[in-house]
């Protein structure tokens, strides 16, 4: 269980969170939406610990959140071009692994299998050797999800990640989503701009206004009127 209390963040005098409190369960995907410059970018950061809140707590199974325990997908991939499919997963892991290993790049026969495994997660197997520019989009964006998988996070976090697709592959990509999160058991939080993308996937919904929270509730007691009020004018 993700538990987030009063999570304040501050820009200035604005406020990009206002207070935000919810819980997400493990083994669940929760979609995130609201208008654009509604806070969820500053949220999942938040969550990333990419920022530090001015306020409030986030805490993982009881455990105060630790900077190894999430892992983002960005809206691009940030894939480094001129790597291989595989060797882009292996890099999300490096500072997990000993400062020596980082500074010479490399990595045990034992870390490339399980990095081969999470390319298999997301049906890219047969990719490994591949340059990642000669990948497709929807594949980069696979690869970004098997590279963030391979932090082995407990909550994965994914910010806009099929922004770029056409419908059909943003689709597949968040159906690769929901079964890494379902299969790995983790807690999983992805904003989306076309909230129609995630009708089959999402398992709760969480829609924001002003860094508030005005959804909170399961994806089975959403239907398409609440969406449209998170986006209408308020
Ligand atoms: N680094 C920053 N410095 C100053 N203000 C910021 C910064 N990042 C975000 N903000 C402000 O905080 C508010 C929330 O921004 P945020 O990017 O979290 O929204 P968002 O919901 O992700 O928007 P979008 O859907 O357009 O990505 C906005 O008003 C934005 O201008």
């Amino acid at each position: 269980m993700l538990e987030i209390e009063s999570l304040t963040r501050r820009y200035g005098d604005e406020l990009a969170v206002d207070g935000l409190s919810t819980r997400l369960a493990r083994g669940e995907l929760t979609v995130l939406i609201g208008r654009s410059g509604a806070g969820k970018t500053t949220l999942l950061r938040c969550l990333d610990r990419l920022e530090s809140p001015d306020a409030g707590t986030i805490s993982v199974d009881d455990a105060s959140l630790a900077a190894t325990d999430a892992a983002l997908v960005f809206q691009s991939g940030a894939l480094v071009d001129g790597k291989s499919a595989l060797e882009n997963v292996l890099d999300g892991a490096l500072d997990r692994e000993p400062a020596w290993r980082e500074l010479v790049g490399w990595h045990s026969a034992s870390e490339k299998r399980v990095a081969v495994e999470r390319l298999h997660d997301v049906g890219l197997a047969g990719y490994a050797d591949r340059p990642v520019e000669a990948l497709s989009g929807g594949q980069q964006q696979r690869v970004g999800i098997a590279r963030a998988l391979h932090q082995r996070p407990d909550v994965l976090l994914a910010d806009e990640p099929v922004a770029s697709l056409d419908p059909e592959t943003g689709r597949s990509v968040l159906a690769v989503l929901s079964r890494a999160v379902r299969e790995h058991d983790l807690i999983g939080l992805v904003s989306l701009h076309q909230p129609g993308l995630a009708t089959s996937v999402a398992d709760h919904y969480l829609g924001m206004e002003h860094g508030g929270l005005v959804l909170d509730r399961p994806a089975a007691d959403v239907d398409s009127g609440d969406i449209e009020e998170v986006y209408a004018d308020g």
